[in-house]
């Protein structure tokens, strides 16, 4: 088992990574706790649910279940699942245990924040995408007109991450989740990304995947001890998420993967770079991994004026402007305003492209 340290201004937590990690949580739990929910989805509460029940050893010990799915993540399930805290009777030492993808993560760390006002969770990620969204304490649900609009910064007090859990993922999970680590890698360094390029998503070992996790959670883990509410470099973690939370919302959530809608958003941004910077960026090499590795390289049935306007209500924005986040190169990262019609004219070259 590895295990690394995050900073957070109210607490410092653990990121244990390893297998059998599940049987271990109740040991890992470093408090008492006079109840413990867990929040598991249904797909991953039939996996792995029993597991976890079965590592804790405790006589108020409650769980329940969500359809599998980002449709979850919404405001009805976030009042459902207070109801249910409120049902079992958990109280400020209370904890909440958020065992999924990041669709859990971030539905149940949310229901933590403001359960009374906020209690402990725990992350137990069983994603590979959820390595990024189990650590850095963002945790919030969608609203129909954008993506994560109601939240808060609230980080877990420990990330239990049990790699073995990943063997269950479909393929296109699996993509989902290297999206987010090929995103982490252009953050990072040029090593890292040449050997996430350099891999084929099918032929991946489980030491690679390990390493690569360990590689993404490294570099998630320094920037948001750096910027922890995003005041600064924490928006380089939204590479591609600006037009990839427009296309997910513009579809309809769920119909298209996060990690994809973000693939497809870097490679936007690269685009894009290219051209604000005059520099050759590996747009090409990212377009063709993408394409072996069998990313749906699409927008949808959607328009650039309609992603423009998802575009507007995105986070960073300030005013009515766009922020992009850009590169240079990588590891040099930036966040430039980008004017509505130049966006507009990119947008329509790159879906060209793209057909
Ligand atoms: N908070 C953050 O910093 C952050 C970062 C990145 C993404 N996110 C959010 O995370 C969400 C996406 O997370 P996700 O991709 O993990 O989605 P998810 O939680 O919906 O999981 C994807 C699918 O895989 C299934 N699944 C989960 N674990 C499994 C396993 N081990 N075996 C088999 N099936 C399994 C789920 O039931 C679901 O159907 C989005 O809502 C995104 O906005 C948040
Ligand atoms: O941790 C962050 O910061 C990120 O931006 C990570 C993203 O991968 C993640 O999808 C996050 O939820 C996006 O945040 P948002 O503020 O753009 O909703
Ligand atoms: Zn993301």
């Amino acid at each position: 088992m590895k295990e690394m340290k995050v900073q957070a201004s109210s607490h410092s937590y653990p990121i244990y990574v390893g297998e059998n990690l599940r049987f271990q949580v109740g040991r890992l739990l470093k408090e008492e706790y006079s109840s413990i929910m867990v929040v598991s989805d249904e797909t991953v509460g039939e996996l792995y649910l029993e597991d976890i029940l079965a590592s804790i050893n405790h006589s108020h010990l409650y769980y329940t279940l969500v359809p599998a799915g980002e449709e979850s993540k919404n405001i009805d399930q976030f009042y459902q699942l207070h109801s249910k805290a409120m049902e079992f009777g958990l109280d400020r030492r209370s904890l909440i245990i958020a065992l999924g993808g990041g669709v859990i993560g971030d539905l149940a760390g949310f229901v933590a924040a403001t359960y009374m006002r906020g209690i402990d969770y725990i992350q137990v990620p069983t994603t590979i995408l959820a390595h990024d969204s189990s650590v850095g304490g963002k945790v919030a649900v969608n609203h129909h007109m954008g993506k994560n609009m109601i939240g808060n910064f609230y980080p877990p007090k420990a990330v239990i991450y049990d790699v073995q859990t990943l063997e269950s993922l479909s393929g296109k999970e699996v993509r989902s989740g290297y999206a987010e680590l090929v995103k982490e890698a252009f953050i990072g360094d040029e090593k890292f990304l040449e050997e996430l390029f350099s891999i084929k998503l099918g032929d991946l070992s489980s030491t690679q995947l390990t390493e690569h996790l360990y590689n993404g959670i490294k570099v998630k883990a320094a920037i948001v001890e750096a910027d922890e509410k995003e005041a600064g470099i924490r928006k380089y973690l939204n590479l591609g998420h600006t037009l990839g939370h427009a296309l997910e919302a513009e579809n309809g959530y769920g119909k298209i993967a996060h990690g994809e809608a973000v693939a497809v958003g870097m490679l936007f941004a690269l685009f894009i770079s290219e051209q604000v910077y005059g520099r050759s960026l590996p747009y090409q090499q990212l377009l063709e991994w993408l394409h072996t590795n069998g990313y749906p390289l699409q927008v949808g049935e959607t328009s650039p004026e309609a992603l423009i306007e998802r575009m507007k209500s995105d986070k960073k924005n300030i005013g009515n402007n766009i922020q992009m986040i850009l590169l240079r190169g990588t590891g040099d990262l930036t966040t430039e305003e980008v004017p509505e019609q130049e966006l507009k004219e990119y947008l329509k070259t790159f879906i060209g492209k793209l057909v």
